[in-house]
């Protein structure tokens, strides 16, 4: 089974709690949280709430929130790559509608599928502390024995690969040129599911920060190293948005804003940003906060079939983390083909 992590404590709500009370009469209650109804969008939703609950005492009431699962287009259209029905806005596009009409208060997403720029009034009030950023790789019953030194080697010549993210695709096909690519989407237990079955992909990959939080880290044959498989920019983040006019619940909500997890996400959506923001060329973005406190950033643009792939990093201040991002961004597009971005 996977290891249970203790709830750590938010460093930046707690010094800030005592510098911005919350008011004792918040509001009219109960806040209305829109979701995507997936087991792991409801399972950030709920953590999230117990973080806002320990923070603001008000909000204990167990009838303070009304959770409100929202089926987007994301969801029902299966059937084709997020990049050919209109990109990651598509997991969010339904939210922001019923935040912009009143119908919910604030919305819980996972960053990794929040487009770069939000729709008007609308913006990201807060991040929450990073879950592991990586991506893991799932062998079904054909693959041979895992090898973390050399993760691709347990994978048959030629073995298909079950993955509906092109920047999945186009590493693992540029480490293995003879692998072949299918495309399989639906949520985490579903894509597990269809390892076992017969005639289904060989293997699939994974993030390792949903497979934790469904308490499913087990099926993860090996992690992989993200300068083997840079992640997705805001993988293993939890964001959450507000109506850029509700001024009393963005104050709320980022008083709870992890810092590390905000300055890590700057970076990575800003490189986002700057490189295209759809998800048609494959784009990893991942940073880190250095011991020294400084961020360090790791870019990557290719080719979806893997014939390229240019990868950069760079090192700036947490303060300048936007800038790193448009910088190491604007230069990967500026020595990468044009068409990547046509
Ligand atoms: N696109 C679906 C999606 N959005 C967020 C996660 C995982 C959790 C996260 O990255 O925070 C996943 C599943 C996956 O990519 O394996």
């Amino acid at each position: 089974m996977s290891a249970v992590h203790p709830p750590r404590p938010y460093h930046g709500a707690q010094a800030r709690q005592a510098a911005n009370p919350i008011r004792p009469h918040f509001r009219s209650l109960p806040l209305r949280v829109g979701t995507r109804g997936s087991p792991l969008a409801l399972w950030q939703t709920r953590h999230f709430l117990s973080i806002i609950t320990r923070f603001c005492p008000v909000l204990r009431d167990a009838k303070a929130f009304e959770e409100h699962a929202i089926a987007t287009s994301g969801d029902r259209i299966q059937d084709r790559r997020l990049a050919d029905i209109g990109g990651k806005g598509l997991f969010a596009k339904e939210i922001h509608e019923a935040l912009l009409d009143g119908r919910i208060d604030f919305a819980v997403h996972s960053l990794k599928d929040l487009e770069t720029e939000l729709p008007p009034g609308i913006v990201l009030a807060c991040t929450l502390r990073r879950e592991d950023a990586r991506d893991a790789l799932i062998l079904g019953p054909s693959c041979g024995a895992p090898d973390p030194s050399d993760p691709f080697a347990a994978l048959p010549a030629g073995a298909v690969i079950g993955t509906a993210s092109v920047r999945r695709q186009a590493q693992i096909l540029h480490a293995r040129p003879d692998l072949r690519i299918e495309m399989i989407r639906g949520n985490v237990q579903t894509r597990l599911s269809k390892l076992q079955a017969e005639g289904g992909p060989a293997a699939t990959l994974l993030a390792l920060a949903g497979l934790r939080r469904l308490e499913m880290e087990d099926r993860a044959s090996v992690v992989l190293d993200p300068d083997a498989m840079v992640p997705a920019a805001g993988q293993g983040i939890v964001g959450v948005t507000v109506r850029a006019d509700d001024v009393e619940l963005h104050e709320l909500l980022s008083a709870i804003e992890d810092r590390e997890a905000a300055a890590v996400s700057q970076a990575e959506r800003s490189l986002l940003a700057a490189l295209d923001g759809s998800c048609r060329t494959p784009i990893g973005g991942h940073a880190r906060l250095l011991s020294d406190g400084r961020l360090h950033l790791t870019g990557l643009v290719a080719r979806a079939d893997g014939s390229f792939l240019l990868k950069r990093s760079a090192l700036g201040e947490v303060a300048q983390a936007a800038a790193l991002g448009r910088e190491l961004g604007d230069s990967l597009r500026r020595d990468s083909p044009a068409d990547l971005f046509a």
